[in-house]
């Protein structure tokens, strides 16, 4: 269960650029649901999931994954969670075009202590569940874009993570694609993940997988 609290995020407190761009958020999203996080540009989507995903730190208010509280982890604690529990699918892919396909999946398996042939294994599953096996040897940089998000969907599953977040993850795929990644979003969901979508992307209205439609607007869950 993600229980997230009266969670507040105002970017450059105290300044004359100061934003309040989170307001007394209250959710609560239980294992292995899929919810997606509706809302124009600039509502406050991208800086929900990061904060979910501790990369980023809210003002004040508590989140809390499976009854440990993540808002104010040191850096070093919160690498660990990630590496751990998270697996990050962006719109923009944030792969390395210069490493092959099979180097850019393993990378978030580095810094857990894994042997060679454990890191073989789990980026061989990875590969394959993401459909992107094939492609192990060829540079991130010669794939098509939807090559690209496969590639991105495999390393997101390297190390076996129970939560999934994506970032507007059909921004930069067409209609084929987009709906390729919806069923490996089906697959994750038979594998218990729980699956957070941020999108503005009506292709993710319909879908008889998602559990939850959570509307944000100026900052604020909109009922
Ligand atoms: N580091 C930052 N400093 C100042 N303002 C920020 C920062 N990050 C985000 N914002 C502002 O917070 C608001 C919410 O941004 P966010 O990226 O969460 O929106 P979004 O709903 O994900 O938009 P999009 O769909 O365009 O990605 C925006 O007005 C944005 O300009």
């Amino acid at each position: 269960m993600i229980k997230i609290t009266k969670l507040n995020k105002i970017f450059n407190e105290n300044t004359k650029k100061e934003f309040h761009a989170l307001k007394d958020i209250n959710i609560q999203i239980k294992t292995s649901s899929c919810v997606i996080l509706k809302g124009v540009s600039g509502s406050g989507k991208s800086t929900l999931l990061s904060i979910i995903g501790t990369l980023l730190k809210p003002t004040s208010g508590d989140i809390k994954i499976d009854d440990e509280s993540i808002a104010k982890l040191p850096d070093l604690h919160a690498s660990n969670f990630r590496a751990k529990k998270l697996g990050f699918i962006f719109q923009s892919y944030n792969l390395f075009n210069e490493l092959n396909v099979k180097d850019n999946v393993s990378i978030p398996l580095i810094p857990l202590g894994y042997s060679q042939k454990q890191i073989d294994d789990m980026s061989k599953i990875a590969l394959t569940l993401a459909n992107i096996e094939h492609k192990k040897d060829e540079l991130v940089y010669n794939l098509s874009g939807g090559e690209k998000q496969r590639c991105a969907i495999a390393r997101a599953l390297v190390n076996n993570p129970d939560i999934i977040l994506c970032d507007e993850p059909t921004a930069n795929l067409d209609h084929d694609n987009s709906m390729k990644f919806i069923e490996s979003l089906r697959e994750f969901k038979k594998l218990n993940k729980t699956i957070i979508v941020a999108t503005h992307d009506p292709i993710f209205e319909e879908l008889d997988f998602v559990d939850e439609i959570i509307n944000i607007k100026n900052g604020m869950i909109c009922e």
